[in-house]
C-alpha cells in the first residue's frame, strides 16, 4: 500500500500523528489501515473533548514490543527455529489483554495491528482489561502434536517474563486453541513454581478455563448481528447466512445462527468453500474438521453440498459473517453481496472486510458490524475467566452467557450512542466504536498523567 496524501487526515494533528506513524514503521500496511480507520473517526470526538488530542500520538505506539527466538527440536532430531511476538499494546484501563496466533502469515506488522485493535475492542466490553497480542510464524498444521506441544513450551519459556495475572494475559487466537494454552500455561507454572491460572484465559475447563469461552466470540458475533437486525426491523429467522471459516469462531457462530433460526448457505477454510442451500450441517462440518478434514471433504459427505476454490461471498445471502481471517472480502466481494441484497455484515473475524470493501458496503446502505465490536464476546469472557480464577469460582455455563448477552448488547449500545453523538448516524457502527472506544480509552490514560 502507498500513501499518496489522499489519506491524510484533514486535522493538523491528527496528520502529524499519522505522519509520525507512517515514518516509523513504514512497512505495516495492516497497521497503518486500522490506524487511518480510528484516525478517520475520531476527529469530531476531539472537538468536544480537545484534552484527550494529545493522547493520540500514544495511543498509535505499543508500550512494549518483544520479539523473540522460538528454537525447538522437530520429531527427525532437527534443530527448527521460529520467530515469537508479544506486543503490549496499552495498559491504561487493566492488564495487557489478548490472544496468541500461530500461522505462518504472523510478522510484526500483523501482532501490532491486532493489538491496536485489541485496545478497542477491551475497551468496548466496559471491562477493565487494556490491549495486546502475540503469536509465531509457525504452522501448526504442519506439526505433529509431540512438536507442537514442545514448541508452546519453547514460546512460553521466553513468554513467562513478560506475562502474569495482574501484568499481561494472554489466550487464543488462530492456530492457538484450549489444548496449546493448556500447554504454555503448564510450562508457565513450572517456570515460576507456583498455580496462577489467571495468567492465561482460555484453558482447558479442569485447568480453570471458563464455561463458555470457547463458544463465546462466535455466540458473541451472533448476538451483536441479532441486535442490528433488530434495528433493521429483521432477524435471523429464516435468514441466509454465509460464514466464512470453519475454526473456532464459525463453528460456534454457525451453531448460533442455527439456533436463532437461520440457515447456514455457505461456509470455507484455507482451501476452499462449500455451499450448501439446505444448510450446513453443522455437527458433520465440526466432526469433519475434528479429523483435519477440509471442507471439500465436508462437501463430499452431502449430497446437497457443493465445493469450490472461490469465495463463499459470492454465494447469495441475507447476512454475511466473515470469521475465518483478515482482507477475506474485498471490492469484488462487497459487489456480490451488494448485488445479492445482503442485508447485514459482521465482523467475528479481526479485519476481514478491508476499507475498500467497507466503503462499497456503507454507499449500499448495508449494515456493517466492525470486529472491535462484533467479536468482542471471546476477550469478554476471557475477562469473566480471570474474575472467575481471582476468586476462585467456577460459573455455570447458562450464567456466563447471560452475562455475554448483556455485555454485547451493551456494547452494541455504546457504539451505536457514539455514532450517532459524533457522526449523527447511529447505524455507522464502525465510526462509532472507534469513537466509544477512544473516548474509555484516552479518558483512562489522561487520569493516568502523562503515560
Ligand atoms: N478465537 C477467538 O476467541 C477469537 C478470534 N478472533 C478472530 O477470528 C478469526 C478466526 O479465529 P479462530 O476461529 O480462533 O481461528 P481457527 O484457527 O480456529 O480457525 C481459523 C479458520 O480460518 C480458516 N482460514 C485461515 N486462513 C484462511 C484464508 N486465507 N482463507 C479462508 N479461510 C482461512 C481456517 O481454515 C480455519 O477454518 C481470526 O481473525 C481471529 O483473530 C477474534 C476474536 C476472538
Ligand atoms: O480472549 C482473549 O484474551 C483474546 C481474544 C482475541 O484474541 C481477540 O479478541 O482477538
Amino acid at each position: 500500500m502507498t500513501h499518496d496524501g489522499s489519506d491524510e487526515p484533514e486535522d493538523a494533528a491528527l496528520r502529524e500523528v499519522w505522519r509520525d506513524v507512517l515514518r516509523r514503521d513504514p512497512h505495516q500496511e495492516f497497521f497503518h489501515a486500522d490506524v487511518r480507520g480510528v484516525l478517520r473517526s475520531i476527529g469530531p470526538v476531539l472537538l468536544e473533548h480537545p484534552e484527550y488530542a494529545d493522547v493520540v500520538g500514544r495511543l498509535c505506539e505499543p508500550e512494549r514490543v518483544i520479539v523473540f527466538r522460538v528454537p525447538w527440536v522437530d520429531d527427525g532430531g532437527r534443530v527448527r527455529v521460529n520467530r515469537g511476538f508479544r506486543v503490549q499494546f496499552n495498559s491504561a484501563l487493566g492488564p495487557y489483554k489478548g490472544g496468541l496466533r500461530f500461522a505462518p502469515s504472523v510478522d510484526l506488522d500483523v501482532i501490532k495491528f491486532l493489538g491496536f485493535e485489541q485496545v478497542f475492542k477491551n475497551a468496548l466490553t466496559g471491562q477493565d482489561i487494556g490491549g495486546g497480542k502475540g503469536g509465531a510464524d509457525v504452522d501448526p498444521k504442519e506439526l505433529s502434536t509431540g512438536e507442537l506441544m514442545r514448541f508452546c513450551q519453547s514460546f512460553a519459556t521466553e513468554l513467562a517474563s513478560h506475562v502474569g495475572a495482574a501484568v499481561d494475559v494472554p489466550a487464543g487466537d488462530m492456530g492457538v486453541g484450549s489444548r496449546e494454552i493448556g500447554w504454555i500455561y503448564g510450562q508457565y507454572q513450572r517456570l515460576i513454581g507456583y498455580h496462577e491460572p489467571g495468567a492465561f484465559t482460555g484453558k482447558p475447563a479442569v485447568l480453570g478455563g471458563s464455561a463458555l469461552r470457547p463458544e463465546a466470540t462466535g455466540f458473541g458475533t451472533v448476538y451483536f448481528t441479532r441486535r442490528m437486525l433488530a434495528e433493521q426491523g429483521r432477524d435471523l429467522d429464516g435468514a441466509r447466512v454465509v460464514v466464512s471459516g470453519s475454526g473456532n469462531v464459525a463453528l460456534f457462530a454457525m451453531d448460533k445462527v442455527v439456533a436463532s433460526g437461520g440457515t447456514v448457505v455457505g461456509c470455507s477454510d484455507s482451501r476452499g468453500s462449500v455451499s450448501e442451500p439446505e444448510g450446513i450441517d453443522v455437527d458433520l462440518l465440526r466432526e469433519v474438521k475434528g479429523q483435519r478434514g477440509s471442507v471439500a471433504d465436508y462437501a463430499e459427505k452431502r449430497s446437497g453440498a457443493e465445493a469450490s476454490d472461490g469465495s463463499p461471498f459470492t454465494l447469495e445471502c441475507d447476512v454475511a459473517l466473515p470469521c475465518a481471517t483478515q482482507n477475506e472480502i474485498g471490492p469484488d466481494e462487497a459487489r456480490a453481496l451488494v448485488d445479492h441484497g445482503c442485508w447485514a455484515v459482521a465482523e467475528g473475524a479481526n479485519g476481514p472486510v478491508t476499507p475498500k470493501a467497507r466503503e462499497i458496503l456503507r454507499e449500499a446502505g448495508i449494515g456493517f458490524g466492525p470486529g472491535k465490536a462484533a467479536n468482542s464476546g471471546g476477550v469478554a469472557v476471557s475477562a469473566l475467566e480471570m474474575q472467575q480464577n481471582a476468586g476462585r469460582e467456577r460459573w455455570r455455563g447458562e450464567d456466563v452467557d447471560e452475562r455475554l448477552q448483556a455485555i454485547m448488547s451493551d456494547a452494541y449500545d455504546r457504539v451505536r450512542d457514539a455514532a450517532e453523538r459524533y457522526h449523527g448516524d447511529p447505524t455507522d457502527l464502525e465510526n462509532g466504536a472507534n469513537a466509544a472506544g477512544f473516548l474509555r480509552v484516552a479518558e483512562a490514560m489522561t487520569s493516568l498523567g502523562v503515560v
